[in-house]
């Protein structure tokens, strides 16, 4: 067993911070007449999938959101799921729009999301958002990369002008989150490295990082060895194993690391508020 040396980063206090943020401007639109509405889309009955569903709407109304949801069957057709998409997309009284990530296998996921008003895209995900990231202009950011951000934001870890390697190049996580710390931003402005395990040598670069940064979904590739001594390690890509969470980071890098997201409860919890944040924004943004 291995000694625990590294400082713990748990999200839920940065979560909690955007979310006490949420809810004010949640209040000051209520206060306005208008209720701000984040509409989900589930197709089929993966259980995980109908879990999260339900504690994204929990939440939702914690902070006040509507939250309309429609169920479509697993056998539900592509058509099916373009037809709903158009009706949220039409609906003046909803903001923001959240397909259920993944779909059932005959369902193209990404034609689905093209499909999404990029103004309601609380995901941050339909292309013209991420062209947005790519270009410096402002639009709803992918919830994990903007939680990443934020996390280290938080903790006051510097991470301007230091060297921060991304082990992952997918496009939810390791290539938008590449180019969100490389902006010019105080909170950002870090010199970039996206490594991958396409590059036989990854390591080498890993060793390297004052912030390394796991985004590779691939549990337990990052190992105490591929950590410079003191340096910060954030676990952003997970796999699951039914409902089992599989961090890339293991446990034991922790008696290397400076500071370390906790094996459950770092990035996840930020993820989540970024998506509500997102809701808000979308919801000002029609009536401002
Ligand atoms: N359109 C879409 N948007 C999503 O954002 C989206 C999605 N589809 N499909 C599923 C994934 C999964 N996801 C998670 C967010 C937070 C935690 C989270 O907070 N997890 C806790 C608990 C982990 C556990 O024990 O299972 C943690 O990381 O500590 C987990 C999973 C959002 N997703």
């Amino acid at each position: 067993m291995s000694t625990t040396t590294a400082v713990l980063l748990p999200g839920a206090p940065v979560a909690e911070q955007i979310l006490a943020d949420v809810a004010d401007r949640v209040a000051a639109l209520r206060a306005r007449g208008v209720v701000p509405s984040l509409a989900t889309i589930l197709v089929g009955d993966d259980d995980a999938s109908a879990g999260y569903i339900r504690i994204k709407q929990r939440q939702a109304a914690e902070l006040g959101f509507a939250s309309p949801h429609e169920h479509l069957p697993a056998d539900a057709t592509q058509e099916d799921l373009h037809a709903v998409i158009d009706r949220f997309n039409a609906d003046p009284d909803v903001h923001g729009l959240l397909i259920q990530y993944p779909t059932p296998r005959h369902i193209d996921y990404d034609t689905a999301l093209q499909r999404v008003d990029p103004d309601m895209d609380v995901d941050g995900m339909h292309p013209l958002n991420l062209g947005r990231l790519a270009a410096g202009m402002p639009g709803p950011l992918p919830c994990t990369p903007a939680g990443i951000e934020a996390l280290l934001a938080h903790y006051e870890i510097p991470v301007s002008g230091r060297e921060v390697v991304i082990l992952g190049r997918g496009a939810t996580l390791g290539r938008p989150l590449a180019m969100l710390l490389s902006q010019k931003r105080p909170t950002a402005n870090a010199a970039v490295t996206v490594v991958h395990t396409g590059v036989a040598d990854w390591p080498r670069y890993t060793q390297r990082a004052d912030i390394l940064i796991a985004a590779a979904g691939v549990p337990g590739i990052i190992q105490p060895e591929h950590v410079k001594p003191g340096a910060v390690v954030i676990g952003g890509g997970v796999r699951y194993s039914g409902r089992r969470l599989l961090p890339d980071v293991d446990e034991s890098c922790a008696a290397v690391a400076g500071a370390i997201t906790p094996r459950v409860g770092g990035v996840g919890p930020t993820t989540v508020a970024m998506l509500f944040r997102n809701a808000v924004t979308a919801a000002e943004r029609r009536f401002t």
